[in-house]
């Protein structure tokens, strides 16, 4: 069984089809990335997988399970978190509390919150734990406005993980970002452990290539190539449209 399946997944804003039939595997540890074109519709198909968005028609399953249209909060609690092409972040906290509040989510939010120091200490632990995996230990006290934007887009993969998914879904996690934040960022990727599977929209083909073992290329909401990173590579259609052409 795939970790994740779409089946014909549709989604119209009016007349304007930005997802058509589109159907689209993931298994455990695969780190499968979408590309296409400004507009093509990654961020919209994404919104429909994590529940931000509701499908025209089609389904979307989750381990078997039909998840489509659920509410984005059950989604994450069944294994499947997110990051956002605009950082969400508590800005007035540091990098540790940030990442607490999110473990505290996982664990059960308030009624967790009020059961006590040990399980706080618990929180903070297992928050540096996930800051240590994110490449921020040197970063645990700094307020979120104090951090680099590379190390805000770090703190927001964090956040993401202490969900413990099993498939993590990042947007544009490079956008924006120095060469240097870039390699950064690759680095942290190819280090996060094996068993995770990773649904990544990108646009830069060097992080595409450096970590993709699949790759998804849409066009105008239709999937044009579905692939191994060198079958992509020589498809003519994809050159023609996409990888030969500006982007
Ligand atoms: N809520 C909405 N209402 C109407 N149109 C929308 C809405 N959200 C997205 N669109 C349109 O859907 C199309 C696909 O947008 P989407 O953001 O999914 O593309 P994308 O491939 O992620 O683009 P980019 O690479 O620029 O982020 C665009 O034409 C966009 O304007």
């Amino acid at each position: 069984m795939k970790l994740l399946q779409t089946e014909n997944l549709c989604k119209a804003f009016g007349s304007l089809v930005v997802t058509q039939d589109v159907n689209l595997t993931v298994d455990r540890g695969e780190r499968h990335v979408v590309i296409g074109p400004n507009g093509a519709g990654k961020t919209s198909l994404v919104h429909q997988i994590t529940g931000q968005l509701i499908p025209t028609s089609g389904r979307v399953l989750f381990k078997g399970r039909d998840i489509t249209g659920m509410r984005p909060e059950h989604i994450c609690q069944m294994g499947i978190s997110r990051t956002f092409q605009k950082n969400n972040l508590f800005r007035s906290l540091n990098a540790r509390e940030n990442v607490r509040l999110a473990v505290q989510a996982k664990q059960g939010g308030w009624y967790q919150a009020l059961r006590g120091v040990g399980i706080r200490t618990a929180q903070y632990e297992r928050a540096e734990q996930i800051l240590e995996q994110t490449r921020l230990t040197s970063r645990l006290d700094h307020p979120v406005s104090s951090l680099s934007y590379g190390e805000q887009r770090q703190l927001e993969v964090a956040i993401a993980l202490a969900a413990e998914p099993q498939l993590l879904l990042l947007d544009e996690p490079t956008s924006g970002m120095s060469p240097a934040e870039t390699e950064h960022m690759i680095a942290l990727v190819r280090e996060l452990p094996k068993d995770l599977a990773i649904l990544m929209i990108e646009h830069d083909m060097k992080v595409v290539f450096s970590l993709a073992n699949h790759i998804t290329v849409l066009y105008y909401g239709e999937v044009l190539a579905c692939g191994k990173p060198q079958d992509i590579q020589g498809n003519c259609k994809v050159r023609e449209v996409y990888l030969g052409g500006k982007h």
